[in-house]
């Protein structure tokens, strides 16, 4: 199979979909590797390291999509390359569709075929192909939170940790899955009192058991959050319906119930956010303001630490990109029920119910596209 890694475009991302060491495991097993030049620098890779591996080197996403029958990337295509994309080709790749209408509608018009990293399963009932990242942004939330906490930048001026007599900050993770879990390691590590509501009891007794009374667990409630709220100092948003669009926790009205100067990060921005007043930023311009609470809404955190990211990320989609590659997407598919799961999109029609309920469109059933 010919295999095609463009470089990302979306700002400030510096992942790439392949590393060196993916590019010769499927060069290894007779398939041919594209890159397109400059797409692994970012992340510490350079154009030798993949032509030592065997891929070759392109020069524009143009010659990548015109011939690649599988298309690796990390972050959902943007515009210019969705206008790229064919029929009958391969997409594996973040996609985050329920809450976008207008990538959703082009790649149905583009015929092509999309497996979505984050709604991959395993057989545990994890999400082996977003893991990685959320153990990623789950670090990063409270690091960025207690930037964003600084005076400077808008926030309360309160030290995550405090001092010998005065108080630490208050953190209230909402949701204790794989970024929960991750933030909540880092704030209780900097000393903040950690509050993580959660709706799994059972999430919430392997919390209690790991962090044996340096957090503080809470059934996730509306009012849960609105008691926590008023003296709240960060509030990370780490909730998942996988594949579905957020549930919003936070209304507009309740940020006048927060301090002046508290921060809210919602990680969970690439599935449309959790708080109301959430829109999605870069890392180039990532926080704002609403009504005296600072916003932080990256929707590709991991991008700030490509290297970490792309390693972590190369790991974890490695066996599923040599399936696809060594069987095609409908035998590899077939073969394994949690592949299927990631199908989101195939010749035009939506094959993730969750995605088409977000958006109002019809579904099919992601094993009526094997036979289609
Ligand atoms: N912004 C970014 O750069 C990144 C964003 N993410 C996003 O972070 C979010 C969380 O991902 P993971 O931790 O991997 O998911 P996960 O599935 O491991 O955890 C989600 C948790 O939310 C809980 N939950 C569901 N509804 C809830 C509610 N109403 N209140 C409280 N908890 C609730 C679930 O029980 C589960 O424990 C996802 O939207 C994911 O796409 C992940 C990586 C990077
Ligand atoms: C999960 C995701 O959207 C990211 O890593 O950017
Ligand atoms: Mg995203």
């Amino acid at each position: 199979m010919q295999i095609g890694c463009p470089k990302e475009i979306k700002p400030q991302e510096f992942r790439v979909g392949m590393t060196p060491a993916a590019a010769q495991e499927a060069v290894a097993a007779g398939h041919t590797v594209i890159v397109e030049r400059g797409a692994g620098l970012g992340a510490g890779f350079t154009d030798e390291d993949y032509r030592a591996a065997g891929a070759g080197i392109v020069d524009t996403p143009e010659e990548i999509f015109a011939s690649a029958e599988m298309v690796v990337k990390v972050k959902e295509p943007q515009p210019a390359e969705r206008r790229l994309l064919r029929e009958g080709q391969l997409l594996f790749t973040y996609l985050h569709l329920a809450p976008d209408a207008a990538q959703t509608r082009d790649l149905l018009d583009s015929g092509c075929t999309a497996i979505a990293y984050e709604t991959v399963t395993d057989r545990n009932g994890g999400l082996p192909l977003l893991a990685p990242m959320s153990e990623v942004a789950g670090r990063l939330a409270p690091q960025v939170g207690a930037w964003t906490l600084q005076k400077a930048n808008g926030g309360l001026g309160v030290l995550l940790g405090g001092v010998p007599g005065v108080r630490p900050a208050n953190v209230v993770i909402v949701g204790g899955g794989v970024v929960g879990t991750a933030a909540a390691r880092v704030a209780v590590g900097m000393g903040a009192n950690v509050t993580v509501l959660d709706r799994s009891i059972p999430r919430m007794s392997y919390l209690d058991d790991v962090f044996m009374g340096r957090l503080t667990t809470q059934f996730s409630t509306a009012a849960a959050l609105a008691d926590l709220l008023p003296s709240a100092d960060l509030v990370i948003g780490a909730v998942l319906i996988p594949g579905a669009a957020a549930p919003k926790l936070v209304s507009r009205a309740q940020l006048s119930t927060m301090q002046a100067g508290a921060v809210l990060v919602d990680v969970a921005i690439d599935q449309g956010g959790c708080f109301e007043t959430s829109r999605a930023t870069t890392h180039a311009d990532p926080i704002y303001e609403v009504d005296g609470v600072m916003h932080y809404c990256v929707a590709n955190m991991p991008g700030a630490v490509a290297r970490t990211s792309t390693q972590a990320l190369g790991n974890a989609t490695l066996p599923f990109l040599m399936a696809l590659a060594n069987k095609g997407w409908r035998k590899a598919c077939a073969d394994d029920p949690h592949l299927l799961n990631g199908l989101n999109v195939h010749a035009g029609q939506v094959t993730y119910a969750a995605v088409g309920t977000a958006l109002g469109l019809p579904s099919i059933a992601a094993s009526e596209a094997l036979k289609s």
